[in-house]
């Protein structure tokens, strides 16, 4: 069994952004320690997010990478990806691993150690922990755990904890520190000029 990857790239497809583009870059540097989640606005149709579940499956496959789909499970299923990952709106985590069945890859978010590990009671095999810090990706958010909320939840969880939001290479060794596994991104990648170079340092920050 491949090791866990430690490094979580999650698609870009607001207005203007070229996700495949930079799942390519990052593939590029990490290969089969990547991990590319799926995930698309909720306004998107299931069908642009078969599309491009499609594609980035067949980018990972040839790479030896790990392929997400968040939310929508029934995707992951239909492109026959490694697994996905649910948050509070989305189905119960017990429910998404009787729809991916026993070997999937299943995260689910936690941002304090009583969820953390509810969800993994309930099938999660590892947990998307944040807001780590402040973000302009996503809006709605609570406020940031910051390293001491992260380390709570590390230290109860049990399985391996990624880190989300606001997270730079910089903030990858006080991160690791508090006893996260590896860490999802979107901006450090998506808005970076050079992809490929900013998947270096993250990539050299984990190892
Ligand atoms: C690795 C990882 N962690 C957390 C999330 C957030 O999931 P969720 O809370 O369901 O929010 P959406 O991404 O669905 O808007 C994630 N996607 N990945
Ligand atoms: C999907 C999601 N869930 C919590 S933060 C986030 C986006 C994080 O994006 P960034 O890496 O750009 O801060
Ligand atoms: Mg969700």
């Amino acid at each position: 069994m491949r090791p866990f990857p430690r490094l979580h790239l999650i698609t870009d497809t607001r207005p203007g952004r070229d996700p495949l583009a930079v799942v390519a870059a990052a593939l590029a540097v990490a290969g089969a320690g990547l991990a590319v989640q799926v995930r698309v606005e909720d306004e998107a149709t299931d069908r642009d997010a078969y599309d491009l579940a499609t594609r980035v499956r067949a980018f990972c496959a040839e790479a030896g990478a790990t392929c997400l789909v968040n939310d929508r499970l029934h995707i992951a299923l239909a492109v026959g990806a490694d697994g996905g990952h649910v948050g509070a709106l989305d189905l119960p985590v017990e429910a998404a691993r009787r729809v991916l069945g026993p070997r999937a890859i299943l995260g689910a978010t936690a941002r304090e150690p009583a969820s953390a590990k509810a969800a993994v009671d309930a099938g999660a095999t590892y947990l998307g922990v944040g807001p780590a810090y402040a973000t302009t990706t996503k809006d709605g958010l609570p406020p940031p755990i910051g390293i001491e909320g992260v380390a709570a939840v590390a230290g109860a969880a049990g399985v391996p904890v990624i880190a989300i939001a606001g997270v730079t290479a910089e903030r990858i060794p006080d991160l690791r520190a508090a006893g996260a596994h590896g860490v999802a991104v979107i901006g450090a990648l998506s808005g970076a000029p050079d992809p490929v170079e900013a998947t270096r340092k993250l990539w050299d920050a984990l190892r």
